[in-house]
């Protein structure tokens, strides 16, 4: 028989004392983001080779969730690419839209998949669409079987730069924007802008909304990208029918997301709170539930960037110049500066509140330095957003004025 010292076990513990035990363990995490253009051309294999993890060639049958809106625009296409490739592909089409980013969206998921008798560990879900579908999709999978991997296609502008290139997920519970969600990488996004030849311009520019978040941020240049070929880019759905247009789509789209991963790589968990990707998300998870479904996620966020836009002038981080400057690309790129849920008594006092509880107790708030720059600032008051409130409705009146007298110009 072997005594019990004889025993070697891998945690240390002190037998001579209570004992206690403290466990450490890295997650090694891997995820790949990769631009595909014409994923679902019959000829086109990323998606069957991928990349080893996210490889269709493990096992013969697919659960697909897809947007209905996308399923009835690209849908044909799409079940003619997986029976040429001989893959047995379940459809389940889903609405997916904000007022029905859900628990119970993320149930119908579940049950999806239970039906499906899905292989835990080799047949990662298939979600193709926007963010909303993305983030149920997700959330689903890293809940069942309490991990389940999954694949994304992103069809609208802020699943490309975005909501596909992170790793959280969720859906709305209450009043409270994704207050039920889950850190959950997908095996691998596929990044194909060919889905953007049938979003309409006000979804486009909800898109642009999260890439104007990065350049106001982090890159002046990609800022002077924007207010150059902006509204072109709109108008051409980022398809490239020039070489100049092909060249600029491919730019803003790259360098949005290497952007974002640059900010998420080393934080993925978010242990830091400072989050510079945070920016126009302080005030605008609230204002974009209280104002549902009026003001799109990217034009709450819009809005947001807006008003701490003023902010930073107020507090001297930014010119008047470059505030104006800031706005006047928010209305080129098709974005409101201005809503008025920003007058409903006592919003933004709750908003912030509401997101100091999420960045544990602090304010964390990151205000625009210069263009292209950013500070965490923690005395933001109540004075100071109503001040800032009151002159972003004023220069919001005056540019609605001025591109009225512009149109009437042109007619
Ligand atoms: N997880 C993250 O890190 C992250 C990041 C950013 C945003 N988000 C979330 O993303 C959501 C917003 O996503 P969204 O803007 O993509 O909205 P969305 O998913 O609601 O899609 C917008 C609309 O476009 C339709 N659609 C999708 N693709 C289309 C296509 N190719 N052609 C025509 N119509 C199409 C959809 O059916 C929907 O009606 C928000 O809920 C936001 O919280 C998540
Ligand atoms: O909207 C999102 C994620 O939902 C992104 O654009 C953004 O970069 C950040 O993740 C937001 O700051 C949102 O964070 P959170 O409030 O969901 O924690
Ligand atoms: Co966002």
């Amino acid at each position: 028989m072997r005594s019990a010292a004889s025993f070697k076990l891998g945690l240390s513990h002190s037998a001579a004392t209570d004992s206690t035990w403290k466990v450490e363990a890295v997650k090694q995490v891997e995820y790949h983001v990769i631009a595909a253009r014409n994923l679902f051309a019959k000829d086109s294999t990323r998606l069957l080779d991928g990349c080893s993890a996210a490889s269709l060639h493990r096992g013969d049958r697919r659960l697909i969730i897809i947007d209905a809106n996308v399923d009835r625009i690209h849908g044909d296409r799409i079940r003619g690419y997986f029976e040429h490739h001989g893959i047995r592909a379940s459809f389940v089409p889903m609405r997916a839209d904000e007022t029905v980013k859900e628990w119970g969206s993320a149930v119908r998921v579940v049950d999806a998949m239970n039906g499906f008798g899905i292989d835990r560990r080799r047949e990662p879900v298939i979600a193709i669409g926007g963010g909303v579908l993305l983030d149920i999709v997700g959330f689903a999978a890293s809940v069942y079987r309490r991990g389940t991997p999954y694949i994304r296609v992103p069809t609208t502008l802020i699943g490309l730069v975005d909501a596909g290139v992170g790793v959280k997920t969720g859906v709305n519970y209450g009043m409270g924007k994704n207050r039920l969600g889950t850190y959950a990488p997908a095996l691998a996004t596929f990044v194909d802008r060919a889905f953007l030849r049938t979003l309409d311009n006000r979804h486009l520019s909800n898109g642009l909304a999260e890439i104007l978040k990065m350049a106001l941020i982090k890159s002046l240049d990609l800022f002077e990208l924007l207010e150059i070929f902006g509204e072109r880019l709109i108008d051409d759905r980022f398809q490239g029918s020039s070489d100049e247009l092909d060249t600029a789509a491919t730019q803003v789209i790259a360098e949005s997301i290497h952007l974002m991963l640059e900010e998420l790589q080393p934080n993925l968990w978010e242990s830091c709170l400072e989050r510079c990707v945070d920016y126009g998300h302080t005030f605008s998870p609230t204002l974009e539930m209280e104002a549902l479904p009026e003001l799109l996620h990217g034009e709450a966020v819009a809005v947001d960037m807006a008003l701490t836009s003023a902010l930073g002038y107020l507090r001297g981080s930014i010119s008047e110049a470059e505030l104006d400057r800031v706005l006047t690309v928010m209305r080129h790129l098709g974005l409101p500066t201005w809503n008025d849920v920003l007058s409903t008594p006592g919003v933004l006092g709750a908003a912030l509140a509401d997101t100091v509880r999420h960045r544990d107790g602090r304010q964390r708030l990151p205000l625009p330095v210069g263009i292209g720059g950013h500070h965490f600032v923690n005395d933001v008051t109540i004075d100071g957003i109503n001040s800032a409130s009151a002159l972003l409705n004023r220069k919001s009146d005056e540019l609605r004025v001025r591109e009225t007298s512009v149109t009437k110009v042109a007619s």
